[in-house]
């Protein structure tokens, strides 16, 4: 099967669409973890999700790279800002693995309000660390749009101070520092908005690529294998 994009004719609806389901996958995984259920609860609820994805396997594949080009061209507005790659994890509105970011640029820095929720929970109380670092990497992958320089992170290093809380807001705000060859060296904060305290810190390593090289990475890229015969689809 070929890679297609979304049909042009309704690309607007099926945005729409995918948001929408996005947002409903994510919060379903909080309700999943956060409440109890009966068994019968999670066996229909097993049946649905089991019967959506054996009808998605045999469509065709679907590349989302178009969305992942138009991006680089975008300049980011001063204020609260939207983009435009949906599928991307943390940032993307139509991603299962978003985190419901609230972008801003300030200057030219660009700070997301974020709250986390019971799936994030990693050790009782507190968010995971590893969906902390990932808030971060993405999250300073805005800033390489405010610098209009393709990158990828090199190296990406978090200082947890303290215990990133669950619901209540949080603000991620990260900047550029200095750039030595390709090297590229951003830094950034966590804080939580109510308190003011300071949750985590981090530094990352970004190393500049010719952006052709993503259009290469784009056009060699094999389409993903088909898991429709995999035990659990
Ligand atoms: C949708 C957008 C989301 C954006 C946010 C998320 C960003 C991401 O998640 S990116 C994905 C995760 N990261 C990756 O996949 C990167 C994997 N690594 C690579 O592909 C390669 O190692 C790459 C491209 C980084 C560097 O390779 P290459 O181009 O051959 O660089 P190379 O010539 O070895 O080194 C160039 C310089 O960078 C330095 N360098 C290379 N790799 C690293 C590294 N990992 N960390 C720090 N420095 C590095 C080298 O020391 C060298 O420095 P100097 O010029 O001072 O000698």
């Amino acid at each position: 099967m070929t890679e297609t994009a979304d049909p042009p004719p309704s690309s607007d609806d099926v945005r729409e669409s995918r948001q929408r389901a996005g947002r409903a996958i994510r919060d379903l995984s909080h309700a999943f973890i956060g409440r109890h259920a009966s068994v019968e609860q999670i066996d229909r609820l097993s049946e649905v999700l089991e019967g959506i994805t054996a009808e998605l396997w045999p469509q065709d594949h679907r590349s989302r790279f178009d969305a992942f080009d138009r991006e680089r061209d975008i300049d980011y507005p001063q204020g609260r800002f939207t983009h435009d790659f949906d599928d991307r994890p943390v940032s993307g509105t139509a991603s299962p693995y978003g985190l419901d970011l609230e972008l801003h640029r300030v200057g030219d820095e660009i700070e997301a309000l974020v709250t986390l929720r019971s799936a994030h929970e990693g050790a009782p109380g507190r968010s995971h660390g590893g969906v902390v670092a990932a808030l971060f990497d993405d999250v300073f992958g805005f800033v390489l749009g405010v610098i209009k320089q393709s990158a990828f992170t090199g190296e990406l290093t978090i200082r947890y101070h303290a215990a990133t809380p669950l619901f209540s807001e949080l603000a991620c705000r990260v900047r550029f520092d200095h750039q030595d060859g390709r090297k590229i060296y951003l830094v950034g904060e966590l804080t939580e908005r109510s308190s003011g305290n300071l949750i985590a810190t981090a530094k990352a390593t970004f190393i500049a690529v010719d952006p052709e090289m993503f259009a290469r990475l784009t056009a060699e890229r094999p389409p993903p294998p088909d898991e429709s015969s995999s035990p659990t689809a």
